[in-house]
């Protein structure tokens, strides 16, 4: 099975069209962190949600150290997926329903280990320092993550000029982008299905 594709951070319906007019497989929307610029309120989220509800594109809640309750209105809102950066409370994870994608800074890759055994954590996202800021990372540092069977999610920077050599140097299941398909006004159509196709070919 080829490497998916997941896009991360959008914001407008027309970029759900992008998404769906080159079949990725993943569409990625920031929710309770106002701190980002990709930040969606609820309202905007059952706009995107209802647009790619007619594909087969997975969604996925991107959240930052999220209480109970945007948990909790997260899974109201019908997403797939949702992703947990920094902490991912003993109380979210014993109420949550939702399968977990939880993401590991390079600082602190030395807790993916804790999350090996636990049945709610379907995959790993892995970031550079800052999510969503465009920079790449040492890949090196994950030659030594002993893999397992849930989903290894490579993110961070990624583009079309170095997205080739990510897939062949780490095979992760699925490669996470978001800066690198953006243009001044959000994602970018040209740069999307470039992406695609380098991914692909
Ligand atoms: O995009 C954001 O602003 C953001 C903020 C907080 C958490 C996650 C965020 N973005 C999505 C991500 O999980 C990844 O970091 C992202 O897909 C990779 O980003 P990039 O390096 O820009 O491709």
């Amino acid at each position: 099975m080829g490497t998916k594709i997941k896009i991360c951070g959008i914001t407008r319906p027309k970029e759900v069209t992008m998404l769906i007019e080159n079949q990725v497989d993943f569409a990625g929307m920031v929710m309770f962190y106002p701190k980002s610029k990709r930040n969606n309120s609820i309202e905007n989220a059952k706009i995107l949600l209802k647009k790619l509800s007619i594909s087969s594109i997975q969604t996925v809640a991107v959240t930052v150290s999220p209480t109970i309750e945007q948990v909790m209105e997260i899974q109201a809102l019908g997403f797939d997926y949702i992703q947990i950066h920094n902490i991912l409370s003993k109380e979210v994870l014993k109420e949550i329903r939702l399968p977990i994608l939880k993401a590991f800074h390079i600082s602190d890759l030395g807790d993916y280990e804790n999350y090996q055994s636990c049945s709610k954590v379907f995959g790993y996202v892995f970031d550079s320092a800052i999510p969503g800021s465009g920079e790449t990372f040492d890949w090196s540092i994950l030659d030594h993550i002993p893999r397992d069977r849930k989903l290894f999610i490579l993110a961070g920077g990624l583009n079309k000029d170095n997205v080739e050599k990510a897939v062949r140097q780490l095979r992760p299941d699925i490669i996470d982008v978001c800066t690198g398909v953006e243009g001044e006004n959000g994602k970018d159509a040209l740069k999307i299905k470039e992406l695609v196709n380098k991914v692909n070919q």
